[in-house]
């Protein structure tokens, strides 16, 4: 029900085993666990819910429809990202017998060699497995563009229509002077950034891109524009509140480390237009009783966090001075907790406790829930002030929407939509969790369906759109318009594809031994650009997802019993504590205002046995986060649970024109290598 209490359901189910501790996606949470003994050739669970939408056209019995408009296909040299030179290695040209012969040693040279064979070997199978006409794309037969409204005049710059001066050149800052944008930007250009305000009604608006094409300035850059216009002509909203937080816009996430990241680069896209963005964050902090020595406890708390991450942070219950701010980030359940109160909903809390308490091995216990519960419901529970005013929230952009509004997130995720409508005059119903997300729209009687206005510009955007999420739209916001590019549900272009097999040995010798085999690929670049120069090595970073929270633990622990060091973090590792994104220094970008790849992080050793190179974890990172160029390899360990887990893990690399590696282990032959060859077939779907 409650988000803290989703958080706390999906732990539970990681506890019991069964299910993933990779919390943020539905397909996680939706799909089965899958069953013992099953066949070797079954086929991937795939649960209605966590089925990619075919087509993005609006559908049902409303009077007036909402359109589909999706951006033209561009070929390589004309697409985004045209400003920046992708991070590809280049090599040299053939060394002249005249230069000097470089030092690589004799034993040295015969490895490179080696892997220069495997790689042609590889490239070779690819491209005959591609000649025999294996590859198939059914999303980009099946996914419908024809109903697509023409798209002329798309914007080619973000000079078109006008971005404020300001906005403009922090833009340039962070993303570089000649960057073009991309597919998405276009369409949002072209649709949400106003000029002036001649049309008043709210809009509604799906953005629909994959993974790294910049969804975020996509609908940063019209929010921004628009909360600076109206308050340069003195249009803002400024209803009288009595809470010391009163923000004009949200942006809502499923992780905290998202909502940092994105107040942090919102803050970047805006110091020059002066524009207050704060991220509202206390990761994983327990929401109980009232604990004795406030001061202290406050005092701890601060201690921990480090506010460069380049947002400013509001700690619920942190005082009742006004704080100005324009854009407040957070998650649902955070911002739930600043509007209504921290400890609003512990009834709800301590009753989920108890049943967690009580669930052995996946079977409640009715009694002793009942038992446990009343002894906790007997306790004293504290429920601090509410801290935010809603009344002018003129703004609320839902990222990773699919997530949010899926059967974890949706209550919490609609009961603030429904608050801030309240606290802005136009109440709408909250509809009941069963029925948010029809199977199908068209068999729902007529008189079940109410369609929403929100009183405020409502934008959804996700990288995936499962049909759950499609159909929603069409039933409660038919009139939402739905820009896609004309990439979505693929793979991003530079990212490629590879499957490694399981030896039948040791599965975590066989990661080590594959990020060393990255590692010597680096170096022989390396050696072959700089002829022997000593300059050292730099070795790219790599992140592996696992499905489960305890093969994090155990993957992480072995690569470090192998002098790799690196980070695993799970949904409730102590790293996540800190209520700052430190603990992922090194792997995510921060944005510079030099450079879009210059990271703002002190010069680290280029030893992976001193500085962290390798990131585990599960999908709790998968979503939304814009890892640094440097990560040129996801590794997928555990087989994926489902496509849209795929595609967002996927995406955590290869991101905005960078070249970047999926590869996924499997069985070749034995036992399961049927359904390793059915997932591969899948994957090879996503291609470009
Ligand atoms: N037009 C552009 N030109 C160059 N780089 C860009 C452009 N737009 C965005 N970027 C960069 O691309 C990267 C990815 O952007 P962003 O995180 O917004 O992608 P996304 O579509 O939201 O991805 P995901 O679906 O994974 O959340 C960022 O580092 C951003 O600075």
């Amino acid at each position: 029900m409650l988000a803290a209490l989703q958080l706390s359901r999906v732990l539970a189910r990681s506890t019991s085993g069964s299910v993933s501790p990779c919390i943020h996606t539905s397909s996680v949470l939706l799909s089965p666990a899958p069953r013992k003994g099953r066949k070797s050739n079954s086929k991937i669970p795939s649960s209605p819910k966590s089925r990619l939408a075919k087509s993005l056209k609006p559908t049902g019995k409303a009077k007036r429809l909402g359109t589909l408009e999706v951006a033209p296909k561009l070929s390589r040299d004309r697409a985004p990202h045209e400003g920046r030179v992708p991070h590809e290695p280049t090599l040299p040209r053939r060394r002249r017998l005249s230069e000097p012969a470089t030092s690589i040693k004799p034993s040295e040279q015969k490895h490179f060699a080696a892997l220069a064979h495997s790689e042609r070997v590889d490239r070779r199978t690819a491209e005959a497995r591609g000649r025999r006409g294996s590859k198939v794309d059914p999303l980009e037969k099946e996914f419908d563009t024809s109903s697509s409204t023409s798209v002329g005049g798309l914007p080619k710059h973000f000079k078109s229509p006008p971005l404020l001066p300001g906005l403009l050149q922090c833009l340039h800052e962070v993303i570089g002077e000649n960057a073009k944008p991309t597919a998405i930007q276009s369409l949002s250009s072209k649709h949400l950034v106003k000029e002036s305000n001649t049309e008043s009604r709210w809009r509604e608006c799906l953005l629909a891109s994959e993974t790294g094409s910049g969804k975020s300035i996509a609908y940063l850059l019209p929010l921004l524009q628009d909360l600076k216009r109206t308050e340069l002509e003195g249009l803002a909203s400024s209803r009288k509140s009595s809470k010391p937080l009163n923000p004009r816009a949200l942006v809502l996430a499923p992780t905290h480390e998202l909502s940092r990241q994105l107040a942090s680069f919102a803050k970047k896209l805006s110091h020059v237009v002066k524009l207050r963005v704060m991220c509202a964050s206390r990761a994983n902090m327990p929401s109980t009783a009232k604990e004795k020595g406030t001061a202290s406890k406050m005092k701890k708390l601060m201690d921990g966090i480090n506010h460069n991450d380049g947002a400013e942070i509001f700690i619920p219950g942190s005082g009742r001075a006004s704080r100005p701010v324009d854009l407040l980030v957070g998650t649902p359940m955070r911002l739930l907790e600043l509007e209504r109160g921290r400890g609003w909903n512990w009834e709800q809390r301590a009753r989920e406790r108890a049943m967690r308490i009580n669930t052995k091995d996946g079977v409640t216990e009715p009694d002793s829930l009942q038992e446990t519960s009343a002894v906790d419901l007997g306790r004293k529970f504290w429920v601090d002030v509410p801290e935010m005013g809603l009344e002018n929230v003129e703004w609320v952009i839902v990222d990773e929407a699919d997530v949010l509004f899926d059967s974890d997130f949706q209550e919490a995720t609609r009961m603030l939509l429904a608050d801030i409508a309240a606290a802005r005059g136009r109440p709408v119903p909250v509809t009941s969790a069963p029925m948010l997300v029809p199977q199908d729209a068209q068999q729902m009687p007529d008189t079940t369906v109410q369609p929403i206005s929100y009183p405020f510009n409502f934008l959804l955007t996700s990288a995936t759109i499962p049909n759950a999420l499609s159909n929603y739209l069409s039933t409660y916001h038919p009139t939402l318009t739905r820009l896609a590019s004309p990439h979505l549900h693929h793979l991003p272009r530079t990212l490629r594809t590879e499957h490694a097999s399981w030896t039948g040995g040791n599965k975590d010798v066989d990661i080590e031994r594959r990020i060393r085999r990255v590692w010597a690929e680096d170096a022989l670049v390396h050696a072959k650009t700089t002829f022997g120069s000593p300059r050292s090595v730099k070795l790219s970073k790599v992140i592996v997802f696992c499905n489960k929270k305890r093969r994090v633990e155990e993957l992480g622990a072995f690569l470090d019993s192998r002098g790799i060091k690196c980070v695993a973090l799970t949904g409730n590792a102590d790293g996540r504590l800190r209520g700052s994104n430190h603990h992922l220094d090194g792997f995510l970008k921060q944005s510079s205002s030099t450079s879009s790849t210059a990271v703002g992080v002190p010069p680290q050793s280029s030893d992976p046995a001193v500085t962290p190179h390798v990131l585990v974890t599960t999908s709790l990172l998968s979503r939304g986060l814009d890892f640094h160029p440097d990560i040129k390899n996801v590794f997928i360990v555990d087989e994926p649970r489902n496509m849209i887990d795929f595609l967002h893990r996927a995406g955590r690399t290869g991101r905005a024109g960078e070249m970047g590696k999926v590869v996924v282990f499997g069985r070749s032959k034995g036992r399961g290598s049927g359904r390793t060859a059915d997932v591969r077939k899948r994957i090879g779907a996503f291609a470009a």
